[in-house]
């Protein structure tokens, strides 16, 4: 099947630096998407946007181009909850990829069991209006009973604005719970002010829940891209990820959220977003934590 692209859709960048900030041995890219290919693997039908293509290989020549060894490969909406492309990713990585899922609460338990296989080791539950049709409470709730089973844990994707209503039932979650990109903060708005405060004290109160300081490319307003060999980029995010990094050590994840889905602006060159890394995690000892220990205790428990 082939697929017509969402109208002003930005393929993800081509040919991409070398960073200069050498990643620890081991490095985990806690963070990342396949989209198809379309032609392999259709996208679903209930998506809200159609992407590029960005394959397995692709995504594993990125890694080895950027210096990682492992990968996280997380469902993209645009698949819906059909993970034969998140699963397949998984397949042909020798070992050196787990992965997240979306299930529905139709999934049979030998299902589950075959993606366990595979390795997956995660949900996403996605509450970005724009990405996806709200799903029922008591379905989430009944799905993270079921996996809990697994030892999978929960990802969570939602919009700062909205943790205040979600605290009740995401503070009920029976597992660990993992946030996607600081959950979104507004960086015009203060790093000490109400709404990240918000966050720092769901992550403070909740040992269970964990961040990926991941995402500067989206969540900045001001930039500077990482583009043309910008150092410094995303400069009003770095307080906001440095914040948890440095309060949260051992509960935080790194990705590059490659191939970067519906950015509207620009694409980044991921060899200067790794270069990001550093701005955030300013010690060896916190970017060992970051990139390696902390990945691999999820992701990886058997071979810590
Ligand atoms: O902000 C987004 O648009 C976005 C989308 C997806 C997805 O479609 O799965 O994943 C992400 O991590 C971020």
């Amino acid at each position: 099947m082939t697929f017509e692209k969402t109208p002003g859709w930005l393929d993800w960048y081509q040919g991409p630096t070398k960073p200069q900030f050498k990643v620890p041995a081991g490095a985990v890219d806690a963070h990342c998407h396949v989209f198809g290919p379309g032609e392999e693997f259709p996208f679903a039908p209930e998506r809200k946007y159609t992407p590029c293509d960005a394959s397995n290989e692709q995504l594993y020549a990125l890694r080895d181009h950027l210096g990682f060894s492992r990968n996280v490969v997380v469902q993209a909406t645009c698949h819906g909850a059909d993970n034969r492309a998140m699963v397949d990713a998984l397949v042909h990585s020798n070992g050196k990829a787990r992965g997240v899922a979306t299930v529905k609460r139709s999934v049979t338990d030998a299902e589950l069991q075959a993606m366990h296989d595979a390795g997956v080791r995660g949900v996403r539950f996605n509450f970005v209006k724009r990405l996806v049709d709200f799903t029922p409470k008591d379905e989430l709730v009944e799905i993270a009973g079921r996996i809990k089973e697994l030892g999978w844990h929960v990802v969570i994707y939602f919009e700062a604005v909205d943790l205040s209503e979600l605290w009740d039932f995401f503070t009920a979650l029976p597992t660990t719970v993992v946030v996607d990109h600081m959950g979104r903060p507004d960086v015009t708005k203060p790093v000490d002010g109400p709404e990240f405060e918000l966050f720092v004290k769901f992550m403070r109160e909740h040992a269970n829940v964990w961040s990926k300081v991941s995402c500067p490319e989206r969540l900045s307003v001001s930039g500077p891209p990482a583009l043309n060999g910008e150092q410094n980029a995303y400069r009003d995010v770095i307080p906001f990820a440095r914040r948890i990094v440095e309060t949260f050590p051992d509960r935080v994840l790194w990705g590059t959220d490659w191939p970067h889905p519906n950015l509207k602006d620009h694409m980044p060159d991921d060899g200067l977003l790794v270069d990001f890394i550093p701005h955030i995690a300013s010690t060896p000892e916190l970017q060992r934590k970051l990139l390696v220990d902390n990945p691999m205790r999820l992701y990886w428990p058997e071979e810590k």
